[in-house]
């Protein structure tokens, strides 16, 4: 198989708007290579809008904007001479409810997003592709025998973790991840987790989660998220997932991970 190559992002003094509302305040952090960073903060702090600059999504929303910059592997992914497409290629996104293509096959769907990107590849190459996404995602035991077989009639944990083998098709270096579980039953939330960890090694993951243990079970990494009174959202702490919930420097960020706020 061949190893996907995982790499570092940083966000340096982040901010972000819709239209006149400031979202997000000059947020940054390090997202290490090969490991897992959550987000955690209460609803509307900022999580997901920060997720979505970090592959370019949150500019095609019309009237957003933002400043500051994204590093991966030390290069701007918001420099001009950069395509937009680069960064999809290389950042890939899952999102909260599983969103596979309903009518294509399984093995169609592992493929989707090299159409987009232009990729060419013959038959076996595909095949192979397909298999060691779908093992990657550890989804293949459970599928190999039906690839022919459409997406959506698949469950909602195995729906999410086709959508994780599309994403790896594509052989990104991060994997973000918004809230991926929330729509699972706790069975298939352990199996995604289980995906997360397997996969966090050759690809560099950014989550965000409500649950606070999973945070703690998955990441290795964790930044928390306020918006304190209509203020736009910033980091209050960020660092090692286990100095976050057993010894943090911040109150606040002592009260949200032990539940008494959000
Ligand atoms: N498309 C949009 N247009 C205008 N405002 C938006 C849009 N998307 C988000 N916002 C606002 O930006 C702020 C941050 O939202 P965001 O979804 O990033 O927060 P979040 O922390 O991810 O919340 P949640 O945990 O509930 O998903 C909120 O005040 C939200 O109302």
């Amino acid at each position: 198989m061949t190893a996907i190559a995982c790499a570092d992002l940083e966000a340096e003094a982040v901010s972000a708007w819709f239209g006149e509302r400031k979202v997000l305040d000059r947020v940054s952090l390090v997202m290490p290579p090969g490991s897992v960073t959550a987000l955690i903060g209460p609803s509307g702090c900022g999580k997901s809008t920060f997720l979505r600059i970090l592959n370019r999504m949150h500019e095609l929303v019309p009237g957003a904007s933002l400043a500051g910059a994204v590093r991966l592997s030390g290069v701007d992914i918001y420099d001009p001479g950069r395509k937009l497409t680069d960064a999809r290629k290389q950042i890939g996104m899952v999102f909260q409810k599983p969103n596979p293509f309903p009518a294509m096959s399984i093995h169609d769907n592992v493929l989707a997003g090299l159409k987009l990107t232009g990729v060419k590849a013959s038959r076996s190459e595909k095949d192979a592709l397909v298999e060691e996404c779908l093992t990657k995602a550890g989804l293949w035991q459970e599928v190999r025998d039906r690839l022919r077989s459409p997406g959506g009639a698949l469950s909602g944990g195995q729906q999410q973790r086709l959508c994780i083998a599309r994403s790896l098709a594509v052989r990104p270096k991060v994997l973000l991840m918004d809230e991926p579980c929330s729509a699972l039953d706790p069975t298939s939330t352990r199996r995604i987790e289980q995906t997360i960890g397997e996969l966090a090694h050759e690809v560099t993951i950014v989550i965000v989660t409500h649950n606070m243990q999973q945070a703690a079970r998955v990441s290795q990494q964790c930044a928390f998220f306020l918006a304190e009174q209509g203020t736009p959202g910033v980091i209050v702490e960020s660092g090692a997932t286990k100095q976050i919930f057993e010894d943090p420097v911040d109150q606040r960020t002592a009260d949200y991970v032990h539940g008494r706020f959000g």
